[in-house]
């Protein structure tokens, strides 16, 4: 294969301040062939000069760029002559670093905002309808624009919406134009890619296989990489990805852990030994999860002790494998952002990257962590993987152990793994299964009181949830229709033992998640 260099293609860089969205304004660009890559705040204007690319682009963050500790850019990089697109918190910063003015607005604006263009001519709003709805989030605006800019869009709550100075090339939107609720988003970063930056569409996620295949082979030489493999989407097009690089140089671990769901382990070992060709282990750990799980109650307690026991797990494996010195995942973007980064918080510790131990062991190779869930099931389908398992639902790592609220006790498990089976067993009878990104039932711990047979019973309630998504970072629950649900409530109260009550989840995320710890 070709050996695959980044210089050939046109590069935007995204500048990270610490929004949840700054990989999706990436991830667009990518979807429009363009190279894009999310970069840290404080690289300098020498490094990117090395990197030259077509444009830069200012994230999001929940910083007010008047506050001590906010992020700040080095000012050399407004003298590079680069083209410059800032976003919300992006705008601000520029705007106050080039002498504008930036304060706390009377009212912070979350949500749907009418913008309207105010010049004929505005590159970033070129041929685009003059009224358009955006998706603001923000406590600050910029009250006045710096000297050289011009204000090309407003809206009642924000005069300054939208600022540009096309001598300099220096763009500024105060609204979020990369998530899906902005009108003409996806136009308006088009128009600052090819427009404004002049970039050529020339990436393909052929192009990420060859440049992946290749810096995998590169970094393992003749040494070995083992991989957790689950059976879910992720983990199936890393092994194949990986396979593709290095052949029988990588083993798969699948560790059933004792919170899989009903019959998995075997379904899992059955499909995937058939349809990756790959080396599959499979390793019985679930009596040590389990134990290790014993009368712990708290969330990211949990998730830490099954983030450490999956790397000792490998660890012990590892250990049979000569110069097995890498350990791959099919960790995505998603699982990232959400752990915590330098800038962005953490909203829960996803096993395998804020669960992992501090002491690995293993070099990790993890060749999609910068995408999101949708780029790897078409990365899936480039690979010739079959189509239910890229349109699997993902199940995560931590298993039935986040499903069950608290402490995990075999009956309780037990209970989550029987409702699920028949949740998922009557969504696919109703031909929902690729209509709901991810549908399952969780055990709050709440019991209450029935009747059954004339008798008083004292037992559990189950949830069900189940959305609605593309990538994961968003979410709507799922108008299951009525009489689906029906049936589903009907048959778990009756083949459920210590079930006497079903609810149904109807919150998105945010501000919920989808899963429940
Ligand atoms: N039971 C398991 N055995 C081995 N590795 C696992 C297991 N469960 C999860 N992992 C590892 O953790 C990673 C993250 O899990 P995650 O659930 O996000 O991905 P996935 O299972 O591959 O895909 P999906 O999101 O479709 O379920 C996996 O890609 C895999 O490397
Ligand atoms: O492998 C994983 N390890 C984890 O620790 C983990 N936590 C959540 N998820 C999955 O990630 C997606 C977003 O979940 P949340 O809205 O609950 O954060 C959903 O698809 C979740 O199922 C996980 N996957
Ligand atoms: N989403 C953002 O970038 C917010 C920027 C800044 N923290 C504000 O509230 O205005
Ligand atoms: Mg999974």
């Amino acid at each position: 294969m070709a050996k695959l260099n980044l210089d050939a293609f046109d590069k935007i860089i995204v500048l990270d301040f610490g929004s949840q969205y700054n990989q999706l304004i990436t991830r667009h660009l990518r979807d429009f062939g363009v190279y894009s890559e999310l970069l840290s705040h404080k690289i300098t204007a020498d490094e990117i000069k090395k990197i030259n690319p077509k444009g830069i682009i200012f994230s999001g963050g929940p910083n007010s760029v008047y506050d001590k500790d906010a992020f700040k850019v080095d000012p050399e990089i407004f003298k590079l002559g680069i083209p410059i697109l800032g976003i919300c918190y992006g705008m601000q910063l520029m705007s106050y670093d080039l002498g504008g003015k930036v304060e706390k607005a009377d009212n912070s604006e979350y949500g749907r905002a009418d913008i309207e263009v105010l010049k004929d001519d505005a590159v970033l709003f070129k041929g685009l309808p003059k009224k358009q709805y955006v998706w603001m989030s923000h406590g600050d605006l910029v009250t006045k624009a710096p000297e050289g800019f011009e204000v090309t869009a407003t809206s009642k709550n924000c005069p300054i919406s939208a600022i540009a100075d096309d001598k300099r090339k220096f763009y500024g939107i105060q609204f979020h134009a990369e998530v899906r609720n902005s009108e003409y988003g996806l136009d308006i970063l088009r128009r600052f890619a090819f427009d404004v930056c002049g970039a050529k569409d020339n990436w393909t996620m052929d192009d990420f296989i060859d440049l992946q295949v290749d810096h995998i082979r590169q970094e393992v030489g003749d040494k070995k990489v083992i991989l957790g493999l689950s059976g879910g989407v992720d983990s199936s097009v890393t092994a194949v990805l990986i396979h593709k690089a290095i052949g029988d140089q990588l083993t798969c671990i699948f560790v059933d852990h004792g919170l899989l769901r009903k019959n998995e382990a075997d379904q899992v070992m059955k499909a995937l030994n058939k349809d990756l060709g790959v080396n599959i282990i499979k390793v019985d750990a679930a009596d040590r999860f389990l134990g290790k799980l014993e009368g712990v109650t708290d969330p990211e307690t949990k998730r830490k002790i099954i983030g450490k026991e999956f790397i000792e797990v490998f660890n012990e494996e590892a250990k049979k494998i000569p110069d097995a010195d890498f350990l791959a995942q099919g960790t995505l973007y998603t699982d990232v952002i959400e752990s915590g980064t330098d800038t962005a918080q953490t909203i829960k510790s996803h096993h395998n990257v804020g669960g992992l131990p501090k002491k690995l062991g293993f070099k990790l190779i993890e060749p999609l962590r910068k995408l999101f869930k949708d780029e790897t099931r078409e990365l899936g389908e480039k690979l010739g993987i079959p189509h239910e398992l890229v349109w699997r639902q993902p199940f995560p790592g931590p298993g039935l152990g986040i499903r069950v609220i608290g402490e995990i006790t075999p009956e309780k498990l037990e209970i989550v793994r029987e409702s699920d089976a028949i949740l998922r067993e009557e969504i696919k009878k109703a031909g929902l299964d690729e209509k709901i990104w991810q549908y399952f039932t969780v055990l709050p711990g709440i019991r209450s009181v029935g009747v059954m047979g004339d008798g008083r019973t004292y037992d559990y309630a189950v949830a069900i949830r189940a959305v609605t998504s593309i990538d994961g970072m968003t979410a709507d629950f799922a108008k299951i229709p009525w009489d689906v649900l029906q049936k589903i409530s009907v048959r778990i109260v009756n083949e459920v033992d210590h079930v006497n009550r079903i609810l149904y989840d109807v919150t998105s995320k945010p501000p919920s998640t989808i899963e429940y710890e």
